[in-house]
């Protein structure tokens, strides 16, 4: 198939486009590099020999989408371009809304010019807000409490009310919280500035690029007391797109699926298995609880399992290793 990947320089989608291409499916990626760099298209072409076009430019800019999707053709688009840190979207809300509701919209209608009527989104557990029951499943309401969880609830609605209008699909991916990195150790995550996520943080500490993590509370109603989060590893969170693309081929009309793994593990869980992985102590500081921070989410995945025939492998000692090899070998990130 011809899939045109939006925001495929970033960890996520990176890590995709080698699935997809190992697939071989015709890949036309583009990007602004807003939050990412050109080094990474050229470390996944090194490493899967695959061949893709690149265009550079803002998913936000009707005039640049109008050409790449005509030269291109897209059978479906893979929708990842956005904004993602949950602080600055309180900080920054119209920009937020213009990038990742806008930004759906513009690309949404670049596909009805050129009559691609199929898309996979990436979305986020996090619209789900404080948890009525766990684990959630795909009816569970919906009531996100940032700005960023907002703009992708409403991207949902303008994606399946585009889908309905026009029989076309929609497959709604919600995603956990993906970590680790790919097994050559060439690509992965490098957060700008002092990452907000657990897990890049803990490798910087292992690094020694930080002094200590600070563990956001330990009074909570957990085993442990410390919060729990359904990691789910970007390799099989990048399977779990190309099991998107194979769904939406073959069905029409609107799907939500979770992407994680069922099984939620604790910040100490995680600290704990990224030492043993590292060989390194991660000292650690317990400060007050973080706001907006709930103690637990965690996946019903089965939809997931039983429709798209997806389901993820990779378990928390490779989470942590794939973390580490990636961190120790590209302490930098991307810059050479
Ligand atoms: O320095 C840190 C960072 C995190 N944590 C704790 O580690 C856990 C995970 O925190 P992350 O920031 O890594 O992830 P969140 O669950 O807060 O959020 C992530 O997952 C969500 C979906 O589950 C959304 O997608 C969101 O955008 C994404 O950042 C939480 O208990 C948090 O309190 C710490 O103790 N110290």
């Amino acid at each position: 198939m011809r899939v045109l990947v939006t925001g495929g320089a970033g960890y996520i989608g990176s890590h995709t486009l080698v699935e997809l291409l190992g697939q071989a499916h015709e890949v036309q990626v583009i990007d602004n590099f807003d939050n990412s760099s050109p080094e990474v298209l050229s470390r996944v072409r090194k490493l899967t020999n695959g061949d893709m076009s690149f265009a550079e430019g803002d998913v936000r800019d009707d005039g640049f989408l109008r050409s790449v999707f005509e030269d291109f053709q897209p059978d479906q688009v893979v929708h990842f371009a956005g904004l993602k840190a949950v602080g600055e979207s309180m900080e920054k809300p119209l920009e937020y809304y213009d990038v990742n509701v806008r930004g759906t919209m513009a690309i949404l209608r670049a596909m009805d010019s050129v009559g691609c009527r199929k898309i996979v989104f990436s979305s986020s557990a996090t619209v789900y807000g404080e948890p009525v029951y766990l684990p959630y499943d795909e009816d569970h309401p919906v009531a996100p409490e940032s700005v960023y969880g907002r703009t992708k609830m409403i991207a949902e609605h303008i994606i399946g009310d585009w889908a309905q209008a026009n029989g076309g699909t929609a497959v709604l991916l919600r995603y956990f919280n993906p970590v680790g990195a790919h097994s050559s150790a060439t690509i992965g995550e490098h957060p700008q500035g002092v990452p907000n996520n657990l897990m890049p943080f803990v490798a910087q500490v292992a690094s020694g690029k930080r002094e200590r993590l600070s563990i956001f509370g330990d009074d909570y109603d957990t085993p442990d007391g410390t919060g729990r989060r359904d990691y789910i590893h970007v390799v099989d969170l990048a399977c779990a797109h190309v099991a998107a693309v194979n769904y939406a081929h073959g069905n029409t009309g609107t799907r939500h699926f979770n992407v994680g793994t069922g099984q939620s593990y604790s910040v100490r869980e995680m600290v704990a298995a990224f030492e043993k992985a590292s060989g390194r102590e991660i000292p650690c500081v317990v400060t007050p609880r973080r706001k907006g921070d709930i103690a637990e989410m965690k996946a019903d995945a089965s939809r997931a399992k039983h429709e798209m025939g997806w389901e993820a492998k990779l378990g928390l000692a490779d989470m942590a290793a794939s973390t580490w090899e990636w961190q120790s070998n590209n302490p930098d990130g991307y810059e050479k």
